[in-house]
């Protein structure tokens, strides 16, 4: 499937942020769901917004989109403050929020068109085409005229994409676009994903899935309880790639990694070291900025005299990252 094309509307002044947020707080009674989180969501990024179940990703999207009062903080959303109204920044958003009601007895075509003539904004004239080409890019051409209630979930969740979908935008808003579509359907979604960022759209989407959208962000901000715990581009999220050394000679090699540039992380002296093989103690050593060519590390460390019985270099992945961000409730298993 392929996206219609779509120019974004022009913005007003041009903040470098499609969505800011300071101190953004939701209570209900006691309970804090959303607990003052200062969300930077720059323009042109796919922004992975990442929690557990009920971690407050949903009632975070609902505060931006205007459907529920913050109990405190600020936020702007495509530049406009979310307290005095979204409504004039909403045509050019496009929201997938807990999944729109449709009709069950109208067709997937018919449940849009009532959508579409509900938009002040969209032009009757272009409606047809419109949503020829947004059920087209979800994959729903061929199911057009069946009525929603022969729908899949996926399905469904598909028509709710193309109702976000009619009308070109700045920003679309999706709210766990993944839920309920099976591996192919979750592949279609991220590629649409895609193409709207290479087509200048900032895409914020949700997901208690962290595999599922992974490959097409740019950028992530991970909930946990309400709180943000991380945020930033994608691969400063990950961490930092280090080297393990195994070796009897630890002293040895930590000088020697220390006088290349790396930060050793820790020796078999620390009492929280994954201290030892059967082949010796290991030795971690973060490369950061240290601009060393990892090849030489090797020779080096030979050349020190330093017996090498093992050696890698470690990239630690998101999910480990996000999995000790977290805790273990985090389903990043599928
Ligand atoms: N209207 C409400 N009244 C009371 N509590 C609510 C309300 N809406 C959400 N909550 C609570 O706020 C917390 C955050 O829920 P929210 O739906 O925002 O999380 P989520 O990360 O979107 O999770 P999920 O992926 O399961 O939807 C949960 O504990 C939820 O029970």
């Amino acid at each position: 499937m392929s996206a219609p094309e779509r120019t974004a509307p022009s913005a007003e002044p041009t903040s470098a942020l499609a969505i800011e947020t300071r101190g953004l707080t939701k209570r209900f009674g006691s309970q804090t769901a959303v607990a003052g989180i200062d969300l930077a969501v720059p323009r042109g990024s796919v922004f992975g917004f990442l929690g557990p179940n009920g971690s407050g990703k949903t009632t975070s999207i609902r505060m931006l989109m205007g459907l529920v009062a913050p109990s405190s903080g600020e936020a702007q959303v495509l530049g406009s403050d979310i307290s005095t109204g979204v409504g004039d920044v909403l045509p050019r958003v496009g929201a997938l929020v807990e999944g729109p009601a449709f009709l069950p007895f109208l067709s997937g075509a018919a449940n849009l068109n009532r959508f579409d003539a509900a938009d002040r904004w969209a032009p009757s004239a272009t409606r047809r085409r419109r949503i020829a080409d947004a059920l087209d890019a979800v994959g729903l051409g061929a199911a057009a005229s069946k009525k929603v209630h022969a729908y899949s979930l996926g399905m469904k969740q598909r028509l709710g994409l193309a109702g976000a979908l009619l009308m070109p935008r700045e920003l679309l808003v999706l709210d766990e676009p993944t839920n309920g579509l099976d591996p192919q359907g979750t592949r279609e979604v991220r590629s649409l994903i895609r193409s709207f960022a290479d087509g200048g759209t900032t895409v914020f989407v949700s997901s208690h899935l962290l595999a599922e959208i992974e490959q097409v962000c740019s950028h992530a901000a991970v909930l946990s309880a309400g709180a943000l715990v991380a945020q930033g581009r994608l691969e400063e999220l990950a961490g930092e790639a280090r080297v393990r050394v195994v070796t009897p000679d630890a002293a040895a090699a930590s000088t020697v990694l220390t006088q290349l540039g790396l930060a050793v992380q820790t020796t078999p002296a620390d009492a929280a070291a994954p201290v030892a093989t059967d082949a010796g103690p290991v030795v971690l050593a973060s490369v950061g900025e240290s601009g060393v060519d990892l090849d030489r590390v090797v020779d080096r460390l030979v050349g020190a005299g330093v017996r090498v019985r093992g050696f890698a270099l470690e990239q630690p992945s998101l999910e480990d990252r996000f999995v000790a961000l977290t805790g273990a409730g985090f389903d990043v298993d599928h």
